[in-house]
C-alpha cells in the first residue's frame, strides 16, 4: 500500500517524527510549527503503517474541541471512522475509566460530575454547616484548596499542618468530601484523582490499559499537572511509546497547577526518548511573528526556540486607542465589518479577551450590529441557569441521592419549601450522616416536619418518584421532555414573558434537541441518560445553538490556545487588565501573562489589531490604565497605530444624570471632546473622559497619564488641546 501521502505536506523534521520507530519522543516546538499536525500524522501512521488498532492508541488533547477535530482530521487521513479509538481530554479520558471501573474506583455505578459551580454552592453549603464565617472562609479560596490538593494527589489525611488557617481549609475539604462521596459526586479535580488511584492501586486496571495502550500521545503537555502527568507514567508501564508535543513558551496554566517542568521530568522519565525540534512556522505573516517573538523574548528561563517562517510580510499590526471600552467595541465591529465587505467570513475572526466578563460589551456590540458570533467557554450552553436546573432534575430522577442536584431544584419552581425547612433537612442529613433525599423521605414519613412544609416535601419526593416511572425505558429525548413538563420548569419561564424569559424556554427547548442528537457510545456500560449528563458536564461551549452558523468566534486568551484564526483582535490590551492586576507584583505570574500573550498573537495568521481603552468599566467599576507594556515590547516599527478618528458622542450608558443638552452644548463650546488629548500644567498629559454642569460651574473630567483621574473646573484648568 502506498502510503506516502501520510507524509505529503511535511517537512523533513516532521516527517522523521512521524515515521519513526518504536519510540518514545518530545516534539519541543514553538507556535504554529505543526506540532498538532504531527501528532495527527502520526496516529495514522501508527494505524495504516504499523498496523496498530485504533483500539491501541490513546491520545489526549487539552479540549474537547481539540479532541473533536484531532478525530476529525485522523479520520480524513485513514478514509475511515475511529470512533473506538480513544481521543479526549484528561478529564474526559478520567471519567472514561471510572465509568468502566466505577467499583474499584468505589464510586456508585450512577455517579455524577460536579461542575465547577455547583462545586461552589456545595461548598458554601458545607462551610455554613460547619459553622464557619463565609466571609472569612470563602468558598471560591476553599475550593482553590482543594483543588490545589487534589491536583497535588493529596487527600485530606495526607495533609498535615500546624497552620491554623490552614486546618480550618482542610477541615472543610474532609467535610465537602464527605457530602461528594455520599451524593455520589465527582469534581473535576477529583475525576484526575480518583482516576489515577485506580490505576495506581488496581494491577489488573492498569495492566489491562498497559497492554492496550502500546502509544500514547500528548499535545499541549506544557499545560500538564502533576497528576496528569502520574497518570500518563502509569498508563506507559515498561514498554509502551509516549509521544508528547509541547511549548514551554505557551505554558499558561500555572495558576491552576500545571507544571512546565514536566517537560524537563519527561526527559528524566523517559531516557530513550528523541527531541525532536521542529522551527518553522507557517501559520501567520512574518510581521506577526516577528513581534510574537519580540514579546517572548523578554521572558527568562526558556528552553529557547528559534521560529522562522517562509510567509509573506503581511500588513502592520493594528494598534487602536479608545477611550473606553465601548468605543473600542464599537471599532472592532466596524473593522469586522469591513472584512466582511469585503469577503471575509465571520467565522474566519477571533475576539480575544483575559476575563469572560470583557466579553459583554463586545456581545452587545455585536448584536446591535447584527453580527452572528458564538462563545467559547464562559457562557457554556450547559452552563445557563435554566439548562442547569433541567440536568439537576434528570440527575436527580437517576440518582435521588445526588445532593447538589436536590439543593438545586426542591424549590424550583417554587413549591413553597421554604429556607427553614431547607435547613431542617440539611441539619437531619448531616446528624444521620446521610443526603438530603433521604433525609426528607424520614422527615416525611415520620412527620417532622409541620403540615404545610412536610405536604410541599412530600409531593416534591413524590414528583421525581413519578417522573422515574415515567421516565423508565425512554428515549432520552422523551425523558427530557417529560421532565420539562412535569416539573413545572417549561411552565415557569413561560409564564414569565420577558425576554430574558423567551430565551430560557428556547434554551430548554435546544436542550431537547440537544438531547434527540445525541449520540451514546454504548460503551462502557452506561445509559444514554447517564452518558448525557457526563457530556454535558463536560463539554464547553460545543452545543450552542448556532454551531454551524458563520459566526464571529469570541473566547478568553486560554481558550484560543492551540486554534488559529485568518484574522485575530487582541482586547483590552490594558496594565491592570492584562497583564491582570495580580500579575504584577509577580515576576513568575508577570512571564505567564507574556506567554498567554505569545499564544494570543500567534493565533493570528493574516492580521492581528490589539486594542486597549483609556477608561473601562468592569465588574461595575471605571478603571484607568495605560496601555498594556506587552505594547511596547514590540518593534514599533511592526505596529500602525490607529487613533480614534471621529470624536463620538456620549454613549449612553455612560451618561450621567448630570448630563443635560445644555451641558453637551456648554461642554462643546470648551472647545473639547470626549476622548480628546489634553495638556495640564501640573498634571500633565490626558484624555477627557466626562464632564457636568454648564456655564463657568462646568466640569471636565480628564484621566492623566500619571495623575491619575481628576474632576477640574474648565474655566480654571487651563487645559491645552493636543492633536
Ligand atoms: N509542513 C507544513 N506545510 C504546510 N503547512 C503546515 C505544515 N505543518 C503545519 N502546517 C500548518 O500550519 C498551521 C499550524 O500547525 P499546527 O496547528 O499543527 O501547529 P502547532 O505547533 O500545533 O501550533 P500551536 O503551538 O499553536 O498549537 C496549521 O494550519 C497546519 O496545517
Ligand atoms: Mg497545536
Amino acid at each position: 500500500m502506498d502510503v506516502s501521502y501520510l507524509l505529503d505536506g511535511l517537512n523533513e523534521r516532521q516527517r522523521a517524527a512521524v515515521s519513526a520507530g518504536e519510540q518514545d519522543m518530545l516534539v519541543l516546538a514553538g507556535a504554529g510549527s505543526g506540532k498538532t499536525r504531527v501528532l495527527v500524522h502520526r496516529i495514522a501512521w501508527l494505524i495504516q503503517v504499523m498496523n496498530y488498532s485504533p483500539f491501541s492508541v490513546l491520545a489526549v488533547t487539552f479540549t474537547n474541541k481539540a479532541a473533536a477535530e484531532m478525530r476529525g482530521r485522523v479520520e480524513k487521513l485513514l478514509g475511515r471512522d475511529v470512533q473506538r479509538m480513544w481521543i479526549g481530554t484528561f478529564h474526559g479520558l478520567a471519567h472514561r475509566l471510572l465509568r468502566a471501573h466505577y467499583q474499584d474506583a468505589g464510586l456508585p455505578q450512577n455517579f455524577q460530575i460536579l461542575d465547577s459551580d455547583d462545586q461552589l454552592r456545595l461548598l458554601k453549603r458545607t462551610i455554613k454547616a460547619l459553622n464557619l464565617d463565609e466571609k472569612q472562609w470563602p468558598a471560591k479560596q476553599a475550593g482553590w484548596y482543594i483543588n490545589g490538593k487534589k491536583d497535588d494527589g493529596l487527600r485530606p489525611q495526607h495533609i498535615e499542618t500546624w497552620d491554623p488557617a490552614e486546618k480550618t481549609f482542610l477541615q472543610i475539604y474532609q467535610a465537602y468530601q464527605e457530602a461528594c462521596d455520599r451524593s455520589g459526586l465527582v469534581d473535576f479535580a477529583e475525576l484526575l484523582l480518583r482516576a489515577h488511584e485506580l490505576l495506581r492501586d488496581n494491577k489488573h486496571v492498569r495492566e489491562h490499559y498497559q497492554k492496550r495502550f502500546r502509544h500514547i500521545l500528548v499535545d499541549e503537555f506544557q499545560d500538564t499537572n502533576q497528576i496528569q502527568y502520574a497518570w500518563v507514567r502509569l498508563l506507559a508501564g515498561a514498554d509502551n511509546h509516549v509521544a508528547i508535543v509541547g511549548d514551554d513558551d505557551q505554558s499558561i496554566y500555572g495558576w491552576r497547577g500545571a507544571q512546565v517542568e514536566n517537560l524537563q521530568h519527561f526527559l528524566r522519565d523517559f531516557p530513550r526518548a528523541d527531541t525532536i525540534r521542529l522551527e518553522q512556522n507557517y501559520r501567520s505573516t512574518s510581521t506577526i511573528l516577528k513581534a510574537a517573538n519580540q514579546v517572548i523574548a523578554n521572558n527568562s528561563d526558556r528552553l529557547g526556540k528559534d521560529l522562522w517562517t517562509e510567509g509573506t510580510e503581511g500588513e502592520p499590526i493594528t494598534l487602536y486607542s479608545a477611550f473606553n471600552e465601548q468605543e473600542e467595541a464599537r471599532y472592532i465591529v466596524a473593522q469586522i465589518k469591513q472584512w466582511q465587505d469585503q469577503g471575509g467570513a465571520l467565522s474566519d475572526v477571533a475576539l480575544l479577551y483575559r476575563n469572560n466578563a470583557q466579553s459583554r460589551v463586545l456581545e452587545e456590540s455585536l448584536l446591535y450590529a447584527s453580527l452572528p458570533y458564538r462563545i467559547y467557554g464562559g457562557l457554556r450552553f450547559f452552563d445557563r441557569q435554566e439548562v442547569k436546573d433541567a440536568v439537576a432534575y434528570l440527575r436527580l430522577v437517576s440518582n435521588r441521592q445526588d445532593d447538589a442536584a436536590f439543593e438545586r431544584v426542591v424549590n424550583t419552581p417554587s413549591r413553597g419549601i421554604g429556607e427553614r425547612t431547607l435547613s431542617l433537612v440539611r441539619e437531619l442529613a448531616r446528624n444521620e450522616q446521610t443526603t438530603m433525599w433521604n433525609a426528607a423521605r424520614k422527615m416525611v414519613n415520620e412527620s417532622m416536619l409541620s403540615g404545610r412544609a412536610r405536604n410541599a416535601v412530600a409531593s416534591f419526593l413524590d414528583l421525581i418518584a413519578q417522573l422515574e416511572v415515567e421516565c423508565a425505558d425512554q428515549p432520552l429525548s422523551k425523558q427530557t421532555d417529560r421532565v420539562l413538563k412535569g416539573s413545572g420548569l417549561l411552565a415557569m419561564y413561560q409564564a414569565e414573558q420577558s425576554d430574558k424569559a423567551e430565551t430560557r424556554v428556547e434554551n430548554l427547548q435546544e436542550l431537547v434537541s440537544a438531547t434527540e442528537s445525541f449520540m451514546p457510545s454504548g460503551e462502557e456500560d452506561m445509559t444514554p441518560l447517564a452518558e448525557f449528563l457526563a457530556h454535558a458536564a463536560l463539554e464547553a461551549g460545543d452545543e450552542q445553538a448556532d454551531a454551524y452558523q458563520d459566526a464571529v468566534q469570541l473566547m478568553t486568551l486560554h481558550s484560543a490556545k492551540g486554534l488559529e484564526f485568518p484574522l485575530v483582535f487582541m482586547t483590552g490590551m490594558e496594565e491592570g487588565t492584562f497583564p491582570s492586576q495580580m500579575s504584577s507584583g509577580e515576576p513568575g505570574r508577570l512571564e505567564e501573562e507574556r506567554r498567554l500573550c505569545y499564544v494570543g498573537m500567534t493565533r493570528a495568521m493574516e492580521k492581528l489589531v490589539m486594542s486597549y481603552a483609556e477608561s473601562r468599566r468592569l465588574y461595575g467599576q471605571e478603571n484607568f490604565h495605560r496601555p498594556s507594556r506587552f505594547i511596547a515590547e514590540i518593534p514599533s516599527e511592526l505596529i500602525t497605530e490607529v487613533r480614534v478618528q471621529t470624536r463620538i458622542e456620549q454613549p449612553a450608558a455612560r451618561r450621567s444624570r448630570f448630563h443635560t443638552s445644555a451641558s453637551h452644548e456648554a461642554f462643546s463650546e470648551t472647545g473639547f471632546q470626549l476622548g480628546q488629548r489634553v495638556l495640564h500644567q501640573s498634571f500633565g498629559e490626558g484624555t477627557v473622559l466626562n464632564y457636568e454642569g454648564t456655564g463657568p460651574q462646568s466640569r471636565i473630567q480628564v484621566n492623566f497619564d500619571d495623575a491619575g483621574s481628576k474632576w477640574l473646573v474648565v474655566a480654571y484648568a487651563k487645559l491645552t488641546p493636543l492633536r
